[in-house]
C-alpha cells in the first residue's frame, strides 16, 4: 500500500485555480493531504475502482494518548475541509467557527477535529477535476460517480491512516447528516454518538428536482463543453451560477426572505419597467451566484448532488431503515429546523422512529427557527446548546476528560 501524508509540498492533481486553492490550503500546519496509490484503489457503488486518489483535511485539537476523542465533521453539499480556519479561496473564516474551535460546542481543546472534503469535491480530495492518470487530463466525466457510501468508505481509510479506531462522534448537517447516518449505519462500531443535523435517510423527490434544475443549468451553458471546459480553459460559470441561485432559493424560508428583502428595491427609488435587479432578492441571488462560482467546481457540483440524489439508506438494508441501524450501539442525537423544507423534520423524525424500533439510543430536538435549511450554519443558540450538552454527557460517558481535567 502506498499512503502518504503531504503538509509540505504541493498536491499536482487539478487544474486552474482549484489547484492553486490546493496548493494554499496544504502550506497551513492543520491542512494535510493523504494520497493512496493505484495499488490502493477506492471500490465505488458504480462498480468501479478510483486510484491513485487523494483526500484533502483539516485538523483541529490533539488527539488523545487513548485515541478516543476524534470528532468527524461531515460538511454540506458545497462545503469543504475548512469549517473552522480561513478558506484559501474566499478568505473568509470557516463555516462552522460558531460550533468548532476552543470552548465551543465542539470543543478543539477537548477533541480532536477532523474534517475532509468529501469524494467528488473540489478543494484538494479527488473528483472530476483532479487528473485522470490514464489521460493526464483532468477526469471530468470520466470520473465514475460517487455515492454518499463512497464518501463514507474514503473517510474510514483517512480514519484508519489516522489510528483512529472508533470515532468519539461524526457530525454533520444536511449532506453531512447523510454522512453521519452513512457512518452510523456501516460501522457501527467505529461511532461512538452520531449528531444528523437538518437531513433524512434519503433524497426527496422535491430535492432531486432541484438538483435536476441545477444540473440542467450548467449543462446548458455553452462552456460547460460536455464536461471538458478546464481541458479547453474555460468554465461554465453562468451556469453554475444559476445553479446556485435556485438552490440558494431552497436554503432559506419565506420568513427569512420576506424579513431580510420583502419587496423592497435594489438601489433605486422606483421600478425600471426592464430585467435588471430592481428588487433587493435579486441583487441578493445575483451576488450569491456569482461570488459561488469563484469557490466551487461545476462538475464536482453535478457529482455531488448526484450522490445526494442517490442516497436511500433503507434500500441498502432491504427497504427497512430499521435494519439499517438493528442493535447499533451508537448514541444519536437527531436534529431538524421547523422551517426548513428541503429536509423537513418529518425526514428526521423517520430517522428516530427507526432508531427507536431498532432499539437504538437516540434523542431528538426540533429547533424552533425561521430561517429554514441553512439555519444549521447560522448563530442558532438551541442548535448550540444542544451539541454541547449531547457531547459533553457522551464524552463523560467514553471517560474523555473536560478541559480542567475532570471526565
Ligand atoms: C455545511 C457546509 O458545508 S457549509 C456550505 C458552504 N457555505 C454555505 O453554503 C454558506 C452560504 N450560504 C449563505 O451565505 C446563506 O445565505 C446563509 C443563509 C447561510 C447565510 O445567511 P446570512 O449570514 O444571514 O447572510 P446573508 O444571506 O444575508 O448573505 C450575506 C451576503 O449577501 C450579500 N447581500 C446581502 N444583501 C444583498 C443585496 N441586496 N444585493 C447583493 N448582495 C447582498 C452580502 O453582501 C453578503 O455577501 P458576502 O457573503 O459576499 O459577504
Ligand atoms: N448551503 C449549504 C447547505 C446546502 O445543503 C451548502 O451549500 O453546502
Amino acid at each position: 500500500m502506498m499512503l502518504r501524508v503531504m503538509t509540505d509540498t504541493p498536491a499536482p492533481s487539478t487544474a486552474g485555480d482549484i489547484e492553486q486553492a490546493q496548493r494554499r490550503e496544504i502550506d497551513t500546519p492543520s491542512s494535510h493531504v493523504a494520497r493512496f496509490g493505484a495499488d490502493d484503489a477506492l471500490a465505488l457503488d458504480a462498480g468501479s475502482t478510483l486510484g491513485p486518489w487523494q483526500i484533502a483535511y483539516e485538523t483541529y485539537g490533539t488527539l488523545n494518548a487513548e485515541r478516543t476523542n476524534a470528532v468527524l465533521v461531515c460538511h454540506a453539499l458545497t462545503g469543504d475541509q475548512y469549517v473552522a480556519s480561513t478558506h484559501p479561496v474566499t478568505g473568509k473564516p470557516g463555516w462552522w467557527t460558531m460550533m468548532v474551535g476552543p470552548g465551543k460546542p465542539v470543543d478543539t481543546d477537548r477533541y480532536f477535529v477532523i474534517c475532509a472534503n468529501v469524494l467528488g469535491g473540489c478543494m484538494g480530495t479527488t473528483g472530476p477535476a483532479s487528473l485522470n492518470p490514464a489521460t493526464g487530463r483532468p477526469y471530468a466525466l470520466d470520473m465514475p460517480v460517487v455515492t454518499i457510501r463512497d464518501m463514507v468508505r474514503a473517510q474510514t481509510r483517512l480514519v484508519e491512516h489516522l489510528g483512529i479506531e472508533t470515532l468519539f462522534c461524526v457530525i454533520g448537517g444536511s449532506m453531512g447528516g447523510m454522512q453521519v447516518l452513512q457512518w452510523a449505519a456501516n460501522f457501527p462500531h467505529k461511532v461512538f454518538s452520531a449528531i444528523p443535523i437538518a437531513a433524512g435517510a434519503r433524497h426527496s423527490s422535491q430535492n432531486i428536482a432541484f438538483h435536476e434544475v441545477g444540473r440542467q443549468a450548467i449543462m446548458a451553458d455553452p462552456d460547460w463543453r460536455g464536461g471538458s471546459y478546464l481541458s479547453d480553459g474555460v468554465r461554465p460559470s453562468k451556469g453554475l451560477a444559476v445553479a446556485r441561485m435556485a438552490a440558494h432559493i431552497t436554503y432559506m424560508s419565506d420568513e427569512s426572505l420576506h424579513r431580510k428583502f420583502g419587496r423592497n428595491l435594489q438601489d433605486r427609488e422606483a421600478l425600471t419597467f426592464g430585467f435588471d435587479a430592481d428588487f433587493q432578492i435579486e441583487s441578493y441571488l445575483r451576488h450569491q451566484g456569482m461570488t459561488f462560482v469563484d469557490r466551487f467546481d461545476a462538475n464536482s457540483y453535478l457529482y455531488v448532488t448526484r450522490a445526494m440524489d442517490y442516497f436511500d439508506l433503507a434500500a441498502e438494508y432491504g427497504g427497512s431503515l430499521p435494519q439499517a441501524f438493528l442493535h447499533t450501539d451508537t448514541r444519536f442525537c437527531v436534529m431538524s429546523f421547523t422551517s426548513d423544507w428541503l429536509f423537513p423534520t418529518a425526514e428526521s423524525k423517520a430517522v428516530v422512529r427507526a432508531l427507536n424500533a431498532a432499539a437504538a439510543n437516540v434523542s431528538f430536538v426540533e429547533v424552533a427557527s425561521d430561517r429554514g435549511h441553512d439555519a444549521f450554519l447560522l448563530d442558532e443558540p438551541e442548535l448550540f446548546r444542544t451539541v454541547r450538552g449531547f457531547l459533553t454527557g457522551a464524552a463523560h460517558a467514553r471517560g474523555i476528560p473536560a478541559p480542567g481535567g475532570a471526565a
